[in-house]
């Protein structure tokens, strides 16, 4: 006898129905993974099986900060190319590198660059196509030019004045958190560049409010914030629309009425008044005053351009000059101050000395060991520029503790026209694969400056580990010792130390590479010039120094290789006699 309810109208039991249910459901993710390891248009590129079938594999390395160093590891495992989740490759190969980044069709990947907007403008990093790039970096790139940056900020004292600040900010207390120190310095060069050194935020000088801003930007609960919007854009942007109509309630409620644009952070706000007060007073001579002299005048031929997109391309430039210049300063020093890099220190500081004797040893000197001056003549910044030994610890700092190790993603283009070979007509061919366009696609620092050319010992090329280590003598032929060669020799050093330089990609390349690092590199050469000619540095472990800041090794997002960890940055500068 049936009960009612036992068996559906049809008359299939409910045990059936549910089996029946429970199959097509395993079906339909049989048939799915079938088609992602199979059938996806990249199943034909080497990785594992799991970045086949989820994205989500690396989006957990993302969310345990190690990104980067698992790609790399995939890298290892499955060469030049790997596809590292159904929707993104990753290349690693000087070819693949040359497609992607020196092809004006590749657009930046929206979803990350987006993040970096500021007052719902764009800048000339956000944004994404060549159309929307060319007429903001055009604008921009006269002033970061090297023989603008020499008689620009040299001579008008915007890096001299912030290195005489860091003299005095050593002088206070020898024992020095290097990662505030080297924060504040890159933030007022960069700040005396854009708004004029007037303007600047003069942090090192002691601008308590000023420092406040800039280590609050950095605090781990902003950068967390940063992290999410990249790995978890969908909740960030819900968060955000929330944030949005609270704003537009609290407004109406208050009666104060709310730009969604104005809703900013602390530095932002910073940057603002900043951009008001350059256009107010007329400072045409900043960069940030010729910017507003453009909008003015209707944004240029191609582009329009208001208060808010000047503001934030200002803002923009002023954050991209910080951390990167102020890191690479962190890390290189933090390296020097360690015991197996006495010698370095040593080798640094005798090429100073010869280069720049002391004035009791030859009248008429003075930078670098007096800064009773105003500003460089233009032979000392060349040949500060041109020293060999600086330029390789320099070279070897932006290699092993690049500022950006992360992937700087790209989107594959439809092909120009079809492919003769494969007949394909929607993508690119790349190491030898198809990619179908609309495929993210990029490359890594990290990565590529642990290639073997950059293993330095003959016969050494399978031992990679070689090139994790921090050795300025690979920049040099052979080491520094040019006399013991024979011309052949002398040959292959130079072509050695070319295919090197070749790879560099600290500051990327092509028409998206960095357009801020003939400053960088001055305002480093500078600062360390300075320093290594006058003192000793020592890391100096428990110190006492109360670290006002996030340890540097608990900052995360952009950077997920964290070079150090678990040290508070303090270093002694003890003075030369
Ligand atoms: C050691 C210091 C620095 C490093 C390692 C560095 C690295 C980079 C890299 C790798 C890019 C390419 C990013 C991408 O394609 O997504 C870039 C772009 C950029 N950098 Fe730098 N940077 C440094 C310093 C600076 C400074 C001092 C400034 C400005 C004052 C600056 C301004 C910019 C701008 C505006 C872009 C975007 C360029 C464009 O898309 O046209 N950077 N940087």
């Amino acid at each position: 006898m049936m009960i009612d309810g036992e068996y559906f109208p049809t008359g299939i039991s409910s045990t059936e129905y549910l089996t029946a249910v429970i199959c097509a459901f395993g079906a339909l993710i049989a048939w799915k993974l079938v088609s992602a390891i199979f059938f996806s248009p990249l199943s034909h590129v080497p990785g594992p099986l799991v970045t086949a079938i989820t994205p989500h594999y690396i989006n957990f390395l993302s969310a345990l900060n190690r990104r980067t160093v698992g790609t790399y590891s995939l890298h290892r495992r499955y060469g030049p190319i790997v596809r590292v989740s159904p929707t993104e490759v990753s290349v690693l190969s000087p070819q693949a590198i040359k497609e992607v980044y020196s092809s004006p069709h590749y657009a930046k990947y929206a979803p990350l660059y987006s993040i970096f907007t500021h007052f719902g403008a764009q800048t000339a990093f956000t944004s994404c196509t060549r159309e929307e790039h060319g007429w903001r970096r055009k604008a921009v790139s006269e002033a970061y030019s090297l023989s603008f940056v020499l008689k620009d900020e040299v001579a008008t004292g915007k890096v001299l004045q912030a290195v005489k600040d860091y003299l005095s900010f050593v002088e206070s207390d020898r024992r020095v958190d290097i990662y505030n120190a080297n924060t504040f310095y890159a933030t007022d060069v960069v700040t005396g560049k854009i708004f004029g050194l007037e303007a600047s935020m003069k942090t090192l000088a002691g601008n308590e409010a000023h420092r406040d801003i800039v280590l609050g930007h950095y605090a781990r609960t902003r950068r967390t914030q940063v992290w999410m919007y990249i790995e978890f854009p969908l909740v960030m942007n819900v968060f955000e629309w929330f944030a949005f109509y609270a704003g537009k309630v609290w407004s109406l409620v208050c009666g104060e009425k709310i730009e969604d644009w104005e809703m900013v952070s602390r530095i932002q706000r910073w940057g603002w008044d900043a951009y008001m007060d350059v256009k107010s007073n007329s400072r045409e001579g900043t960069l940030a005053g010729r910017l507003a002299r453009l909008a003015e005048d209707g944004g240029g031929a191609e582009g329009v351009w208001d208060d808010r997109g000047v503001a934030s391309e200002a803002m923009d430039q002023m954050l991209a000059g910080m951390d990167t210049t102020g890191d690479t300063l962190s890390f290189l020093m933090y390296q020097l101050s360690l015991p197996e890099s006495r010698n370095v220190q040593k080798r640094l500081h005798s090429e100073l000395l010869d280069a720049f004797p002391k004035p009791a040893e030859i009248s008429g000197s003075s930078w670098p060991h007096s800064m009773d001056i105003q500003s460089l003549p233009h032979e000392t910044i060349l040949k500060v520029l041109n020293l060999p030994y600086l330029e390789a610890v320099l070279k070897e700092t932006l290699r092993v503790y690049t500022a950006i190790p992360i992937t700087l993603p790209r989107v594959v283009p439809p092909s120009a026209t079809t492919d003769r070979v494969s007949g394909h007509r929607n993508g690119r061919i790349i190491e030898g694969k198809f990619i179908p366009a609309g495929t993210t696609i990029g490359t890594f620092a990290y990565g590529i400056h642990r290639d073997e050319v950059f293993a330095v010992e003959t016969g050494r090329k399978d031992n990679l580990g070689d090139v994790d280590n921090f050795l300025p003598e690979r920049w040099l032929i052979n080491g520094g010792l040019e006399d013991k060669l024979t011309p052949d020799e002398m040959e292959q050093e130079k072509q050695r130390i070319r295919t090197m330089e070749a790879r560099l990609w600290a500051f990327g390349s092509g028409a998206r590479n960095c357009v801020g690092r003939h400053l960088s590199i001055l305002e480093m050469k500078l600062l360390l010039s300075t320093i290594y000619s006058r003192y000793q540095t020592q890391v100096t472990p428990n110190s006492g120094v109360k670290i006002t800041h996030n340890r540097w090794h608990q900052r995360r997002t952009f950077r997920d290789v964290l070079p150090f960890s678990g040290v508070d940055g303090v270093v002694t500068f003890t003075p030369y006699e």
